[in-house]
């Protein structure tokens, strides 16, 4: 939709953004069916419950680096100091180290540190005799020493339900003893494009055709390992076949997600038949250029999005809302998306009305770190090159008109 068309006159009766968000995440109630998963396996799905450590971390008192374990009380007075060494001790050792006092022992980095030893000196510290060491600075009691427990005690949380179990959590929870994990079962999720219009990318155009872009974009942007795909297609505005379509994927799917036919015109046909198909529909006008209007459904256990058809819309209504909702859904714990500080690279001028969410590219970054925005062109809606070529969109105030060259901008970096 090109810029001034007039329709920004009616902001006044539109939801703001953040009202938005909250219906949407509201209407998205988390599908609350677990599996139990062996842990190799529950990598990129969501936690399910909530985990303790099963043993203290680290489990044992153990060096921290290479080098001798010793009693500082040994050492007596000086500044130099020299013990033998009576055995070693390296890592998966199991079993007490009997060591006859004043002397030190060989360890590893990870290994056990014998009862009565406390603390253990670098190898790159000493000085290496035949059987001896040598060493003039005095350890302090506890160096180079990982106490037990000092991570976490036994029984102490590490992760809640609702993360996603990513790199990070995966390690946390291996460590903590978690061989199997409890996960929401995968979200069963169904996406198809409306219009008549629409052809195969590479096909032959016919007059007033158009290459389906946003199957692709859904495609991209729903391909999750925490949900099971389900790719309807192009489904042309014939009333009979959409609400076939529909009502198939409401009965299988957990959330279903289309583009196109949500406004106002003849041929935007989703909130009708959603209603007559005995569906409780919500079309919202949202107060956010571009994607101002938005659908939500609920028919049975399936909630519907039907995002616009602009595809640079369909894109940011996503991003700003939908992803939000279908993460809750999938059981995921909502975490709002930080806005970074940003300055214009240049001059502004724009029609105030809705917020705007306006493609921008990263020129470079102001001496105190904060990117310099290039706006790209401010009739976008349909340009789903522009959203390619961007680093993020520039949320600028509903009521800005002018944006002077450095003034201070909110950014949502993709
Ligand atoms: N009288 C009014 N007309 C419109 C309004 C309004 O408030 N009053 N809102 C405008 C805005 S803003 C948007 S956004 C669109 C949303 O309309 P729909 O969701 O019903 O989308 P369509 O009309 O089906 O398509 C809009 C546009 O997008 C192209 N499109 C659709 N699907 C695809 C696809 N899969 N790949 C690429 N491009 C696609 C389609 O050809 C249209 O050009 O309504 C405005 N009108
Ligand atoms: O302004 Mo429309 O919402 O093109 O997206």
């Amino acid at each position: 939709m090109a810029d001034g068309c007039g329709c920004d006159a009616l902001a006044h009766d539109l939801l703001s953004v953040p009202e938005a968000l909250e219906k949407g995440l509201a209407a998205a109630a988390p599908i609350g069916m677990r599996e139990s998963l062996p842990l190799a396996e529950a990598i990129g799905r969501v936690l399910a419950q909530d985990c303790v450590s099963q043993t203290d971390m680290p489990g044992f008192d153990n060096a921290a680096m290479d080098g001798f374990a010793l009693r500082t009380a040994d050492l007596g007075s000086g500044s130099r100091f020299e013990l033998p060494v009576a055995g070693r001790v390296a890592a998966g050792d199991s079993g007490v180290k009997e060591a006859p006092s004043g002397a030190a022992l060989r360890i590893l980095t990870g290994a056990p540190v014998p009862a009565g030893f406390d603390a253990v000196v670098m190898q790159e510290h000493c000085e290496r005799l035949d059987g001896r060491i040598r060493f003039d600075r005095r350890p302090q009691p506890g160096q180079h020493i990982r106490r037990a427990g000092e991570d976490l005690r036994a029984g102490e949380t590490i992760l809640t339900k609702g993360c996603l179990i990513g790199p990070r959590e995966a390690g946390a929870l291996a460590a903590a003893g978690y061989g199997q994990v409890q996960v929401n079962r995968r979200l069963k999720v169904a996406f198809f494009s409306t219009g008549n219009e629409l052809r195969h990318p590479g096909e032959p155009l016919g007059p007033g055709q158009i290459w389906n872009s946003n199957r692709f974009m859904l495609r991209a942007l729903l391909d999750r390992p925490w949900v099971e795909l389900s790719d309807i297609g192009p489904v042309d505005d014939d009333p009979m076949r959409l609400e076939k379509t529909l009502r198939e994927a409401c009965d299988n799917a957990d959330l279903i997600v289309t583009t196109g036919g949500v406004s106002v015109g003849d041929e935007d046909h989703m909130p009708r038949l959603f209603a007559a198909m005995g569906g409780k529909a919500d079309v919202m006008k949202v107060a956010m250029k571009p994607g101002k209007p938005l659908m939500f459904g609920r028919r049975g256990g399936a909630l519907y999005i039907g995002l616009p058809g602009n595809p640079v819309s369909a894109y940011v209504t996503w991003r700003v809302i939908g992803a939000h909702m279908m993460a809750r859904r999938a059981g995921l714990s909502y975490r709002p998306e930080p806005l970074l500080p940003a300055v214009a690279a240049a001059d502004y001028h724009r029609h105030p009305g809705r917020q705007e969410y306006r493609p921008a590219r990263i020129l470079d970054t102001t001496p105190d770190g904060r990117p310099r925005l290039k706006l790209l062109g401010s009739s976008y809606s349909g340009r789903v090159a522009l959203l390619a070529q961007a680093d993020g969109v520039a949320v600028l105030p509903a009521q800005a008109a002018d944006i002077a060259e450095g003034a201070h901008l909110e950014f949502l970096r993709f």
